[in-house]
């Protein structure tokens, strides 16, 4: 890789003059800098918030500590009477639960500086604003004044933040960030969307014997994924306790007198819903933190799908200015791995003056609900829309050995193979363990494997890979 030319002599006379400023401190940023190391360039750090990120604060990392849990309650309660005895006594210990999450993420903000300070950046706590093609304001967090910074190139990873939901009451919404660092959890709760946050939360809740109600637009929970196995796994959340409100709409949120709070809703019929909670939870989707950034005074252009770039990751308006991760308008799905291979990308183009695309396909994703609902490739529904041909084989593994040593039932998969030759290209899974076998099956898509691939290495048995992957090929 050839190197970039290290920084030019005048920008050290001017402490406040940059090579790079990098917006952000979450997994996109954090790629972004901690690459620059070594790399002679003068590089700023910006975050209005604890450093470190959506993911390792106030997401993936606390989420699954918390998830867990409820993965450990779920067990013990199914495995009641055929595995263990007072399995259905076992229940969710917030307070415990919430401390050891906390052993995670507070760590995180202090090693995250030290990580970005021994890559050479000076790091900024505020919130960051562009003042002109080459500036930036960092407003300071606890009444400082505003200090500006210049740059040479910027590096934009801004995240996300839950979707503006315009409805009356919206104000009494709580957001993931909330629920994740709450002492308690509340005991009736609305969730307003059946997506990735909706459905963990839920899971989480009903482990926690909550009562909880999901009002979700679409048909389908869980749109991105497979939807006869969402249904199976809606199914089974409805099994645990869970009411759902498809293809309805929140229409707004009211205190009422007993100090409770009341949601409502329309369907798509036209009858209207009301449910009394104590909270109401944002699950219905995020959009790029862009609007705060004043992208227009630096010429950078952005719309509501966050800020323009070409699929190497430059800005379609400004060639010195970069975008990573949820704050991308190509409509990548907001994920870790895709705000990683967004920074690497970036990062390499800031190495090597080459715009670089990000390696984000094939792109496997879970939720971590309890079953796990895993993809990777196609759904049918995308390869009838974009006439893909394919040939479907499908599962229900519940009975399996595996299985029902888990005493797991609601198990499954869908894959789609190309007719001739039997590529493939998309996996779709449900069951325990599902999210881990997902990465497998990504390899394969990777490498263009087929199954008969897979089931010709001696795979550790027994094992939930072993039983999905020779019952696929089975089918094949
Ligand atoms: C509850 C929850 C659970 C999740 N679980 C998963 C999961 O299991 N797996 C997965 O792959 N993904 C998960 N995600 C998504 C994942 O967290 C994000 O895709 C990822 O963090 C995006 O990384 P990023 O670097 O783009 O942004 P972020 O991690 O959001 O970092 C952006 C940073 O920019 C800062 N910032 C924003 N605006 C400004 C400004 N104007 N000035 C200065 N700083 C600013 C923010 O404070 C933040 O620290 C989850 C998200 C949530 C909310
Ligand atoms: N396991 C994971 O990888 C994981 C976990 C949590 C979050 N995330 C990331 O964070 C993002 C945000 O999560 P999310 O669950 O908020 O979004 P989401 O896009 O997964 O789901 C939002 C859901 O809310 C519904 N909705 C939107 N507006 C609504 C309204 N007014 N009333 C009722 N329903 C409405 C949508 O139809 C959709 O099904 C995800 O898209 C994902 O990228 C990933």
């Amino acid at each position: 890789m050839p190197a970039a030319p290290p920084s030019s002599p005048d920008l050290a006379s001017d402490p406040l003059r940059y090579d790079v400023v990098v917006i952000g401190s979450g997994p996109a940023a954090g790629m972004v800098v901690s690459g620059l190391k070594g790399s002679g360039k003068r590089v700023a750090a910006v975050d209005r918030r604890r450093f470190g990120g959506t993911c390792a604060l106030r997401g993936c990392s606390p989420k699954k500590v918390l998830l867990n849990a409820a993965k450990a309650v779920d067990f013990a309660r199914r495995a009641d009477g055929v595995l263990v005895s007072g399995g259905a006594r076992v229940g969710l210990d917030w307070p415990r639960l919430h401390a050891f999450q906390e052993s995670f993420t507070e760590p995180v903000p202090p090693s995250r500086l030290e990580q970005f300070r021994d890559a050479g950046a000076d790091c900024y706590a505020g919130a960051a604003r562009f003042t002109g093609p080459d500036s930036l304001a960092v407003e300071g967090e606890q009444g400082n004044g505003a200090v500006t910074l210049r740059f040479d190139q910027v590096a934009i990873a801004v995240g996300s933040v839950p979707a503006p939901l315009d409805v009356p009451g919206e104000e009494l919404l709580i957001h993931s960030d909330e629920f994740l660092a709450a002492a308690d959890m509340p005991a009736r709760v609305v969730i307003v969307g059946g997506g990735y946050i909706g459905l963990e939360f839920a899971h989480a809740l009903l482990r926690a014997d909550r009562q909880v109600t999901i009002v979700e637009t679409g048909r389908h929970l869980l749109s991105p994924f497979d939807s006869h196995l969402a249904d199976r796994l809606a199914e089974r959340t409805r099994g645990l306790g869970a009411r759902f409100e498809c293809r309805a709409k929140l229409t707004g949120i009211e205190r009422v007198a007993d100090g409770s709070l009341a949601a409502t809703a329309e369907r798509e019929d036209g009858e209207l819903l009301r449910f009394l909670c104590d909270a109401v939870l944002h699950a219905a989707g995020r959009v790029p933190a862009v609007k705060a950034l004043d992208c227009d005074a630096a010429g950078i252009d952005w719309d509501e799908k966050g800020i323009a770039v070409t699929e190497r990751l430059v800005s379609v308006s400004h060639p010195r200015a970069f975008a990573a991760g949820d704050c991308v308008g190509l409509g990548h799905p907001m994920l870790t791995p895709v705000a990683e291979a967004h920074g690497k990308a970036v990062l390499r183009t800031l190495l090597t003056g080459d715009p670089t695309a990000p390696d984000v396909s094939p792109l496997p994703s879970a939720t971590f609900t309890e079953p796990e609902m895993a993809a990777v490739g196609l759904t049918v529904e995308q390869a009838d829309e974009q006439g893909v041909a394919y040939r479907l084989i499908e599962a229900d593994l519940g009975t399996k050995g595996t299985f029902r040593k888990l005493c797991e039932p609601c198990v499954g998969y869908r894959m789609l193979l190309e007719p001739k030759g039997g590529r493939l290209l998309g996996v779709h899974l449900l069951g325990p363990g599902m999210a881990e076998l997902i990465n497998l099956f990504a390899v394969a898509l990777r490498h263009d494997l087929t199954l008969s691939d897979l089931a010709a290495i001696p795979l550790a048995f027994p094992t939930v890979a072993k039983e999905v992957v020779e019952d696929a090929a089975g089918k094949a």
